[in-house]
């Protein structure tokens, strides 16, 4: 029975990089980890170990902090950019490159310039992918937490033997964004449209009155989509972080939408994709 090596790529997982910018009292923090993964024509080192043409991984995570310092950490979109065009320009056997990067967030504290909070477990998110043929940018955020506290009523669907959910028509709408968008475009400033797709999935999810976390789902991807012609397709998943109502009734108590059991597990788990009809296509961007 013929075998044969399918896809496979390799890279250096998960290289933590702080960059530190001291050209003033004002220092600038840039805190990323960095995945790369490169594809090619890699098929003699698994074949037959041979290594010609094998970039080490360890020469990759170098890379990654020569870069730093050399070019410094601006956006993560553009040292990701960099990195990419780097391995698959210097590198023969090395078509394609995915490039993945998180983003820790730190904020200042104090006034010395100096000091810094890391807040919230948000973090911004973005892969870059890149060969002769195209290059696709994604962009995103995870962890952005919300929660309406009314507006959200969910009621009208199926029962059968083993529904024991009631119906309500006012609840709790609680998740954690993990949403990504696809760019249209590399000629992007960068910060500005990654605060403007934040700021439009947190004006959707706010503003709409909800019937089910589905229905808020496309709504967030439809806004940021009505907003920046920039990009052209969202994904999103929002699990859906329930609130029960407790019943105090056994204490004599009442409870009218004031006291709930924040489970954290299960929960439901809502994903989908918004995106434009005329959106070009994907290629490997998702990969
Ligand atoms: O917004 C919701 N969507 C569902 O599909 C669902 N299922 C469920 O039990 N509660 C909810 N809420």
């Amino acid at each position: 029975m013929p075998i044969t090596l399918g896809p496979n790529r390799y890279g250096k997982a998960e290289t933590r990089v702080v960059a530190l910018r001291r050209g003033t009292d004002r220092h600038e923090l840039a805190d990323l980890n960095v995945s790369i993964a490169l594809s090619g024509e890699l098929a003699d080192t698994h074949l037959t170990g041979d290594n010609a043409a094998v970039l080490p991984t360890d020469t990759q995570k170098n890379t990654v902090f020569a870069f730093a310092r050399k070019y410094g950490i601006d956006q993560p979109e553009s040292f990701g950019l960099r990195l990419a065009e780097h391995f698959v320009a210097t590198q023969p056997a090395i078509t394609h490159a995915r490039v993945e990067i998180t983003d820790y967030a730190w904020q200042r504290v104090g006034q010395t310039g100096h000091s810094f909070a890391r807040g919230s477990q948000e973090v911004r998110t973005c892969v870059v992918h890149h060969d002769d043929q195209a290059t696709h940018v994604l962009s995103g955020v995870t962890d952005l937490v919300l929660l309406n506290s009314t507006n959200s009523e969910f009621w009208g669907y199926p029962k059968d033997e083993y529904t024991t959910l009631p119906e309500t028509t006012d609840r709790i709408l609680a998740t954690a964004v993990t949403a990504t968008w696809r760019h249209a475009t590399l000629d992007v400033d960068w910060a500005e449209s990654h605060a403007a797709a934040r700021h439009n999935l947190v004006d959707a999810f706010t503003e709409t009155y909800s019937y089910s976390l589905q229905q808020t789902l496309y709504a967030m991807g439809w806004r940021v989509l009505d907003k920046q012609p920039e990009l052209c397709e969202v994904r999103m998943a929002l699990p859906n972080k329930h609130h029960f109502l407790v019943d105090l009734e056994p204490f004599g108590l009442d409870n009218p939408g004031e006291v709930f059991f924040a489970a954290d597990r299960p929960y439901g788990l809502i994903e989908g994709t918004v995106l434009r009809d005329d959106a070009p296509t994907a290629g490997p961007a998702w990969e």
